[in-house]
């Protein structure tokens, strides 16, 4: 049977919730990642050391018997460069989302005015905490990432020292944007190098296939396809696996997010090989971002083979991406 290993995987953009839901998904990401950039948009969202703090120990309360780094985030706000300072050896990164633009996003940026910004990008890039960003404007939906650009350019020409990471990019703009720029990089999801627009509404509508950004055209599609495969080296995994229980996704209101944990790495091993590609997906999901980060996981090994592979109607009340479906690759073992 032909198999694939990957050593220490790892997820730059997860969504793990709290509570019940929290146990019930963060095993799964620690069965198979080494480690996650956890997002903080928790309600209320995590702005403070001590809600770092307290979430990271509920975080690894679920999961006791792996060995899974969660690498925490603050939601961003104008924070000075003291409170900086005092939070920069607990967390990875902080996280930007425009206020409104996704779930749980109130209270995010409502005007991207550097000046405002100014003391605390200027103290993340001396302090080298990475910003994670949303990039969406308020605009038509299927401009929105695009009509970001100028706001990344801003960012990136303003703060040259300061890492920026588009999150979850969807769109050939985007991908233009990552050589302009030395201090630009992006995560890219699975479900993004899969679906576009017509996999959402093109037919009947799927709600286990809307999130945002909402996937968009085919050459946004290849786009997408033509960094990941290549593991351009500025280009990193990060799911957005985000869990919305089964009434809030199937219901007249759909919440935003797919959720992918359990078979994201299943999925990419089969797009990689597609594509005669495997070679390049350790580097997809996880060197490229031990270079970007600087991180330096504990070993993990996942030996993923090729075989038919059920993916499970729903885990706890989330229904996954391809629920019920048959995927061509399955996990064999994890040491
Ligand atoms: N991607 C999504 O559609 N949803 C995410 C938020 C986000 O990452 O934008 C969530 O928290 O549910
Ligand atoms: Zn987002
Ligand atoms: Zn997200």
């Amino acid at each position: 049977m032909k198999t694939h290993t990957l050593l220490m995987p790892l997820d730059m953009h997860l969504h793990l919730r709290d509570g019940v839901m929290l146990e019930n998904i963060a095993p799964l990401s620690a069965y198979s990642f080494s480690g996650a950039i956890i997002m903080p948009n928790l309600v209320p969202p995590v702005t403070t050391l001590d809600d770092v703090k307290k979430y990271k120990k509920r975080i690894m309360a679920t999961v006791p018997n792996d060995y899974f780094e969660p690498y925490m985030t603050l939601f961003y706000k104008n924070y000075d460069k003291a409170f900086l300072e005092s939070v920069v050896d607990n967390i990875t990164a902080i996280k930007l989302y425009p206020d409104g633009a996704t779930t749980n996003s109130d209270g995010g940026v409502s005007s991207f005015d550097i000046e405002e910004m100014r003391e605390t990008l200027e103290a993340m890039s001396e302090l080298d905490i990475p910003l994670c960003v949303h990039g969406e404007t308020a605009g038509f939906v299927m401009d929105r990432e695009a009509e970001f650009m100028s706001i990344y350019e801003l960012l990136a020409k303003n703060f040259p020292n300061l890492k920026i990471i588009m999150e979850h990019i969807t769109t050939k703009a985007a991908v233009d944007m990552l050589d302009k720029y030395d201090n630009l990089y992006a995560t890219i999801t699975v479900h993004h190098l899969l679906l576009t627009l017509d996999d959402v509404v093109g037919g009947m509508m799927m709600p286990h296939h809307f999130c945002k950004p909402i996937a968009k055209r085919p050459e946004d599609l290849d786009a997408l396809l033509s960094v990941a495969l290549e593991a351009h080296p500025k280009v990193m995994f990060g799911s957005d696996s985000a869990p919305h229980p089964k009434n809030k996704k199937e219901s007249c209101g759909c919440a935003a997010g797919v959720f992918t944990a359990p078979i994201a790495l299943q999925l990419l091993c089969e797009i990689f090989e597609q594509y005669d590609k495997l070679d390049n997906l350790q580097a997809f999901v996880s060197d490229n971002a031990q270079s970007i980060y600087g991180i330096c996981p504990e070993f993990k090994e996942v030996v993923l083979e090729k075989r038919p592979f059920e993916v499970p109607a729903s885990y706890s009340d989330v229904v996954p991406l391809y629920a019920g479906k048959e995927i061509g690759w399955a996990i064999q073992s994890v040491e």
